[in-house]
């Protein structure tokens, strides 16, 4: 579990993550005494070389496709799938401390809070057993961003953008039929103002990091499909585990890697 790893868990002090360290060569549990604090550099021992788990964020407009190629991707790489957006929704079905604040806040299209969400979104990834993930919907803003960089401490490996026109991320949207609060004309409008003044800036900035990958979102889903199997085929980390055999169909020169 993600918990384990004190390298990428801003909750573990590297005071106490060496005085469990040092319990742990000491073959004492944690929350055992430790008789001395005195530890010779010959006595040091490396913490386990744990890889950091592979990160996708699945940026795109309300309605361009993201949850639904999630699905496909986590049926052939067997990623595990994290939606900000449900994670919130769950939150307002709850009835938790903040479910008002962010059903009001969903309702007029706006973001919440990113300290809410990151939290949210740490539990998930804390509380697994899987070493990647798909984080859909996720950073929306460059506070997003950089409060998933301050408390979790990890970058991204990849990064999807699926782009589509608003007319078509319109009519998916109000033919979505989910029973979303939000999927409505009034909010739908807001979302994409808001969605081009505060995420295409987090668009850029992967772009210019070479983590961008822009793949165009209109097309049978099957189509666009076939334009996320050679990105995801060319990490063989994604490919040992992975539920199917996953062929590519296609050439990378299909897919846009906008860096
Ligand atoms: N390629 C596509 N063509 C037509 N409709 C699509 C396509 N992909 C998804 N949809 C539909 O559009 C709606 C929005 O898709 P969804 O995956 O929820 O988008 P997002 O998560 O980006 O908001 C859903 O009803 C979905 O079934
Ligand atoms: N990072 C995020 C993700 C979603 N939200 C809120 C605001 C969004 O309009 C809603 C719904 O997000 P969701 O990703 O489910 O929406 P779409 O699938 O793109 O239609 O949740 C947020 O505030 N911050
Ligand atoms: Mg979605």
């Amino acid at each position: 579990m993600w918990r384990r790893v004190a390298l990428l868990s801003p909750m573990i002090s590297s005071s106490s993550r060496s005085l469990m360290l040092k319990q742990a060569a000491s073959g004492l549990k944690v929350g055992e005494s430790l008789s001395t604090d005195i530890i010779h550099p010959e006595e040091r021992v490396s913490p386990p070389k744990e890889k950091a788990p592979f990160i996708t964020f699945v940026l795109g407009g309300p309605g361009s496709g993201k949850g639904t190629q999630c699905e496909k991707i986590v049926e052939t790489f067997g990623l595990q799938h994290l939606s900000a957006g449900d994670l919130l929704r769950r939150e307002i079905a709850m009835h938790t401390d903040n479910g008002d604040m962010i059903l009001n806040l969903i309702k007029d299209g706006k973001i919440v809070p990113s300290e809410v969400t990151v939290k949210l979104i740490q539990k998930e990834l804390e509380s697994s057993d899987s070493r990647k993930f798909l984080i859909d919907g996720f950073p929306r803003t460059e506070e997003n961003r950089v409060a998933f960089e301050r408390i979790i401490r990890a970058d991204p490996d990849v990064v999807l953008f699926f782009d589509c026109p608003e007319e078509e991320m319109v009519k998916r949207v109000l033919n979505r039929n989910q029973g979303r609060i939000d999927d409505n004309i009034t909010t739908m409008k807001k979302r994409l103002k808001i969605f081009n003044a505060l995420n295409r800036p987090v668009i850029d900035y992967y772009k210019n990091k070479g983590k961008l990958y822009t793949i165009n979102a209109v097309g049978t889903v099957d189509d666009i499909f076939q334009h996320v199997l050679p990105i995801f085929n060319s990490f063989e980390q994604l490919k040992e585990g992975s539920h199917v055999n996953p062929q590519s169909h296609l050439g990378p020169s299909l897919v846009e890697n906008s860096s």
